[in-house]
């Protein structure tokens, strides 16, 4: 599982007392534009100090018939050049841990020092609430929703926008979003695009 992955790619990253850290996780199989522009926005929007991609070692969820190599989706995630403020980890990893409740659960307990906010993709909403502990997740960091082609519907009808409809906050704050405490989410619309991993594994196998 940790083959060709350095103790860096396997540390928990760091960043200054009371920075507000993006935790965006992925499978990232392969890594895509959508994926910056999902950290990007953000970034920007949340006024975040950092995005530390979490690249999974392998979505609970889903089969991992064709799920490349860590060390090697991690790889093309640092190709993509997201930009300085960013980091791409395998922390996971090295914790053994698959799910999303336990990584916040290390990193908060490792890092105290900092504010974490969950960043997600809109289909990713719609399923959360079959992610382990996912109320607790709700419970425990602020969630952003970045829109996606074909979900926006979806995902404000999910049992997660439902339940915690009176914590959303309204777009306009979403930079407050990291200081209020959880359940907190919002929801950030923008420019969207359809890529997806699945998609470019398709055009690869012609
Ligand atoms: N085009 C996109 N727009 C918005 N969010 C996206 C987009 N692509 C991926 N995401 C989000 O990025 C995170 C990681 O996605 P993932 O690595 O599974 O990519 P994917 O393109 O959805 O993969 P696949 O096609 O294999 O399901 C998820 O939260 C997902 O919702
Ligand atoms: O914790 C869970 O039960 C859980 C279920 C499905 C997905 N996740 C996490 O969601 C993130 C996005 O996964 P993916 O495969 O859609 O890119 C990634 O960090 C996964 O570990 C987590």
């Amino acid at each position: 599982m940790d083959e060709g992955l350095s103790r860096r790619d396997l540390r928990i990253p760091d960043a200054g007392r009371g920075q507000v850290v993006g935790l965006y996780g992925g499978s990232f199989n392969p890594p895509h534009e959508g994926h910056l522009l999902v950290a990007e926005r953000a970034t920007r929007r949340l006024a975040l100090d950092a995005v530390w991609w979490l690249v999974t070692p392998g979505n609970p969820l889903k089969d991992h018939g064709d799920l490349e190599p860590l060390a090697r989706r991690l790889a093309a995630v640092r190709k993509l050049g997201a930009g300085p403020h960013h980091r791409a980890t395998a922390f996971e990893a090295a914790y053994r841990v698959r799910y999303t409740a336990d990584t916040i659960r290390i990193a908060r307990a490792r890092s105290p020092h900092l504010r974490f906010v969950w960043i997600m993709g809109a289909d990713s909403l719609t399923g959360f609430h079959r992610w382990q502990d996912w109320e607790e997740i709700a419970r425990s960091v602020p969630i952003a929703i970045i829109d996606r082609p074909g979900d926006t519907l979806s995902t404000l009808s999910s049992k997660f926008a439902i339940r915690y409809a009176r914590f959303r906050v309204p777009e306009h704050e979403a930079a407050d979003l990291a200081y209020r405490k959880a359940p907190a989410w919002t929801f950030l619309h923008g420019a969207r695009t359809a890529m997806s991993s699945s998609t470019l594994r398709d055009l690869r196998r012609g």
